[in-house]
């Protein structure tokens, strides 16, 4: 069993007094259309979100062919890797992908591929990683109940780096070219401002 978390509970300042997450991405709420591609590579979602967001959330996630549970946070605002932990925590699978809401090009078969690295190696994490350097911690597949642990560690110890949780586990990098082999970079593209999701709009 394979599971998604989907994390949304960030506060949306550079797109403005509207929660994105929900914004309409030609015609499609934008955490909808990240969910929709993962139905196929998973076998339940969960989305981490603030209480005050599951109402328009549910909505946007109506008639899903999946199981969809709510991970809501405790204490808002502790940034996305509280919110990673508090999605994981609700998981069934051993595995689960972690998606932001904001990646609506997220490509199902680098998902796969990054299952797929994670269980052959039998590793905690497989984590992206850009040839700019960056770490794609927002796309990246876990081990639920190890990163669920690490990330409880890490904010006990008042760390809410996001990089911070990985330190007590054994994950692995999966490159660039690696990627760009097994699917489409455009995987990582995330959107912040109007602008981008105005320029997005054509894309779908
Ligand atoms: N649970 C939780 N998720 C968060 C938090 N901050 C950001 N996120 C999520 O992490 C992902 C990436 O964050 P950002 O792109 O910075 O999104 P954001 O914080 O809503 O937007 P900005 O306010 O413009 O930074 C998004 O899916 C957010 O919903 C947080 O404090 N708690
Ligand atoms: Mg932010």
């Amino acid at each position: 069993m394979r599971s998604a978390v989907v994390i949304a509970g960030g506060r949306s300042t550079r797109f403005g007094d509207a929660d994105k997450a929900v914004a309409r991405l030609a015609g499609t709420p934008m955490i909808r259309r990240v969910a929709d591609r993962l139905a196929a590579v998973v076998d339940e979602l969960v989305v981490n979100c603030r209480v005050d967001q599951r109402a328009a959330i549910e909505a946007a996630m109506a008639d899903y062919p999946l199981s969809v549970r709510f991970a809501l946070d405790d204490d808002t605002d502790e940034g996305p890797m509280a919110g990673i932990g508090t999605g994981l925590a609700a998981c069934e699978g051993e595995y689960a992908v972690v998606v932001a809401c904001d990646m609506p090009f997220v490509d199902p078969d680098v998902v796969a591929y990054l299952f797929e690295r994670a269980e052959d190696e039998g590793v905690d994490a497989a984590v992206p990683k850009l040839d700019d350097g960056w770490y794609q911690t927002t796309q990246a597949v876990y081990r639920t109940e190890a990163m669920a642990t690490a990330c409880e560690n890490a904010l006990a110890r008042g760390d809410r780096k996001i990089l911070a949780p990985l330190e007590e586990l054994e994950w692995l990098v999966v490159d660039e070219a690696a990627i760009d082999v097994h699917g489409d970079l455009d995987t990582f593209e995330n959107l912040n401002t109007r602008e981008e999701f105005a320029d997005a709009q054509s894309r779908f």
